[in-house]
């Protein structure tokens, strides 16, 4: 894990490989270890850039409420700092919305998107506020039954690994938790997402409890030529839940659009 300074804030990221480039954004409540699962199910090869948002794991956590725009400026200053252009950015849930953001202002910086387990418009700003309102007021011990619905399916919950995955949310500082609330309050990228062009595959699960399969592919059909992938028996985090598949799909992209 190395750090940046970046707009006054320092950023935890990894930087792995000399390939394509190929940049994750985590989810809310994550951190860049949510994309462990599936990294041995890429092509071997490809630069992986994963970083920590901000008010998230191992960076910096400034007094929120934080701005979409902010987000995305974190984005555009850790791929200029790291020299990448023409990269294939990935993007869970908040991460997919920073993905949205960054083609509409940065296509120098962004050649492909995937828009995985997100959409233009996630919720309502009041759902949002009150989420925040609650985890600033109770901490993350409330909010962690319900994550763990939304996030995976019955099964996967009743298994070993799940303990780890709810920790990794326990362990979130509430204020970066909830400044990246009202980031997603704040964010209705319907508009600036139908007016790009750039190759995109949208991934959904069957059991995603917090952006429904008809809300990703709703996003994603906003994007002339797009692509969709339906991931069946996971919950919000498919990337943690079916890795394979997940690979699968970012594999195929990869290769059809000839990021090797
Ligand atoms: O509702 C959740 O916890 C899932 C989620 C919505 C946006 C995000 O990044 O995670």
């Amino acid at each position: 894990m190395k750090t940046l300074n970046l707009n006054g804030v320092r950023i935890a990221y990894s930087d792995v490989g000399t390939g394509a480039p190929v940049v994750f954004a985590n989810a809310l409540g994550t951190d860049m270890r949510v994309w462990d699962p599936v990294l041995d199910h890429l092509p071997k090869g490809l630069r992986i850039v994963r970083y920590d948002m901000r008010g998230h794991g191992q960076s910096d956590c400034p007094p929120g409420p934080y701005a979409m725009g902010t987000l995305v400026r974190d984005a555009e200053a850790l791929l200029d700092a790291l020299n990448i252009r023409d990269c294939v950015f990935v993007g869970l849930s908040l991460g997919g919305m920073v993905a949205q953001g960054l083609a509409v202002k940065r296509l120098d910086q962004v050649r492909a998107m995937v828009l995985s387990n997100t959409a233009a418009k996630i919720g309502t700003a009041k759902m949002w506020h009150d989420r925040a309102d609650a985890v600033l007021r109770d901490g993350l011990a409330p909010v962690l039954d319900p994550t763990m619905e939304r996030w995976f399916t019955k099964s996967f919950r009743a298994s070993p690994q799940a303990s780890f995955w709810r920790d990794i949310v326990a362990n979130q500082r509430p204020e970066g938790y909830a400044a990246c609330c009202h980031a997603i309050a704040g964010t209705d990228f319907y508009t600036p997402t139908a007016s790009l062009t750039l190759p995109t595959l949208g991934i959904a699960a069957s059991h995603d409890g917090s952006t429904p399969a008809d809300m990703v592919r709703e996003t994603t059909d906003l994007i002339k030529g797009s692509q969709f992938a339906l991931i069946q028996n996971a919950g919000h985090l498919a990337c943690v839940e079916k890795p394979a598949t997940y690979g699968g799909h970012l594999t195929s992209f990869l290769n059809a659009i000839g990021h090797v």
